[in-house]
């Protein structure tokens, strides 16, 4: 209730009796003037005012300028005349105070003269010098990071080219096992606080990962999100465009420090293939590991060579993720321990995927459908893709009750039937050498043919035939009478081939 001038009144004369009481005062103060001696903009003022929103410090005064740039997503606040707002860091309390003075300036006008001032105990004058000073400079990068834009980058012609990049997914949004999530975002967390361990160690700032799993399970929107975390550019690496090593290494050591560089079905861009383990035929090697495809030369070898080689010191503060739908035909160099730091699994829809889904998609914690839910995907084994279950959610997000409907009819559907089957060209091959005959007409059923992608989706009776690779051996033996009846084998033509 006091005003100002009472109040600074009163703090001069608290000063001085303190002084008496004590023989000084107990307090230290640190000054951090906008502009130098020089009148150069001080540095170190800019850090504090970005530490003091990025702790929203700032936001429990009650003096504030509020301002805007043009196309700036975000207000910024900066306090008031005179105004105080206290942290508490380690145990250690300090108090920052704004304030602006008037000086002469050089033509005898007058002007502001802004200024923070820390104040802290004189006891702890040592730590704020050196622990919270260091802290203070890694909030304000960490802020300044947060507000730049985000560029997605693809290869043309040995060139990068830069989209901006608006993607919504988050780690929040993002549906997956609760366990793998944790573990991402610490290990993502420990990389991103990691810089001075790195160093330590000798080891280039980096991290791979290698995501594997059914299409549709969140791959990509696992990347988006972690860029959207990283606040990292994105460089979407096709390397079907790359035609050489050497070109592989001007575009990869041209990617800019802070991002994330995607390999996407990488089992598809390269002949990463070795041996095919567990294949009921096992085909002989016909050509070398380090063969590359598609009339490119780019090798396992020169790729490896950038990710965990003498290239990698080229930069620092980069992300490489290998994604596949197939881990089982990636070359076991690439799996090898120490090659990607993780690899991450994203599976098929459990309850606990589900459940975050609905909350997203649906805004529900909990609904008697629930149960019948969780009974359908853990006791009778339905699988289902999250990409699936989002466009039920999504189709009936105005009403809740026909989302969970017509999602459970459809789970209720494939617990029944079976599970979908997808099969492409690479497999045609193969399905010459499956014995025909195992299988009865009914067990399968041909659902929908996917225009663009070329590949033919059936049903077929999981009941009968338990586990993927039967399944698609049931589907390969299906084709293979299709082709001999005239019917032309299935799937011929596509990209990919996919179970
Ligand atoms: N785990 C998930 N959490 C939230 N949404 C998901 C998830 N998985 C898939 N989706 C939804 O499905 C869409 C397609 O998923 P996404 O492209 O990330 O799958 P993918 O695993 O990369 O598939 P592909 O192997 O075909 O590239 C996403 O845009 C998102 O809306
Ligand atoms: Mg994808």
């Amino acid at each position: 209730f006091l005003p100002p001038e009472f109040q600074n009144y009163m703090n001069l004369w608290m000063k001085k009796l303190m002084k008496k009481l004590w023989g000084s005062d107990p307090y230290c103060r640190f000054h951090i003037d906008e502009l130098d001696s020089k009148r150069r903009t001080n540095n170190l003022y800019r850090v504090v005012e970005m530490h003091l929103r990025a702790k929203h410090l700032i936001e429990d005064a009650d003096d504030l300028h509020l301002s805007q740039e043009e196309n700036a997503k975000k207000i910024s606040f900066t306090l008031g005349g005179e105004e105080t707002v206290t942290e508490n860091h380690e145990g250690v309390k300090v108090w920052w105070t704004f304030s602006t003075e008037k000086s002469k300036g050089q033509n005898g006008g007058e002007r502001d003269e802004n200024k923070y001032v820390l104040k802290m105990l004189k006891a702890d004058k040592h730590f704020v010098k050196t622990t919270y000073m260091d802290y203070i400079a890694r909030s304000a990068k960490e802020y300044k990071t947060q507000l730049r834009d985000l560029y997605l980058y693809s290869c043309n012609n040995e060139r990068w080219r830069a989209h901006t990049f608006h993607h919504p997914s988050t780690f929040d949004t993002l549906a997956m096992d609760p366990d793998s999530k944790h573990r991402l975002m610490t290990d993502l967390q420990s990389y991103m606080e990691g810089e001075a361990y790195f160093k330590r160690v000798g080891r280039a700032w980096k991290r791979g990962y290698l995501l594997y799993g059914p299409p549709g399970t969140g791959k990509s929107s696992l990347i988006a999100a972690m860029a959207n975390r990283l606040r990292y550019n994105i460089y979407d690496l096709e390397l079907t465009q790359v035609t050489s090593n050497n070109q592989l290494k001007m575009l990869l050591t041209s990617t800019s420090s802070k991002s994330i560089i995607v390999i996407e079905d990488i089992d598809c861009s390269l002949d990463l293939t070795g041996t095919r383990v567990g294949k009921p035929q096992e085909k002989p090697k016909t050509a070398p590991k380090a063969q590359a495809a598609f009339g490119s030369s780019v090798t396992l070898s020169g790729l490896l060579n950038f990710s965990d080689g003498l290239w990698s010191c080229c930069g620092n503060e980069r992300i490489i993720i290998f994604t596949t739908n197939h881990i089982e035909k990636l070359d076991p160099g690439l799996l090898r321990p120490g090659r990607m730091d993780m690899h991450i699994h994203m599976s098929f829809c459990n309850f606990d995927i589900f459940k975050v889904l609905a909350m997203n998609y649906l805004g529900l914690k909990a609904h008697p459908a629930f149960e019948r839910v969780q009974k359908l995907l853990l006791e009778e084994n339905v699988k289902v893709t999250p990409a699936e279950v989002t466009e039920f959610l999504f189709q009936h997000k105005n009403d809740r009750e026909l989302a969970l409907q017509t999602l459970v009819e459809d789970l209720e559907r494939r617990a029944v039937e079976g599970d979908a089957v997808v099969v492409g060209e690479a497999d045609y091959d193969e399905c010459l050498e499956v014995e025909k005959g195992e299988i009865e007409e009914g067990d399968l059923r041909e659902e929908a043919e996917e225009d663009g992608k070329e590949c033919t989706r059936i049903h077929c009776n999981v009941k009968q035939h338990q586990s993927q690779g039967e399944m698609l051996k049931v589907y390969m033996s299906y084709n293979q009478r299709m082709w001999r009846q005239g019917g032309g084998g299935r799937g011929r033509g596509s990209r990919t081939s996919r179970y």
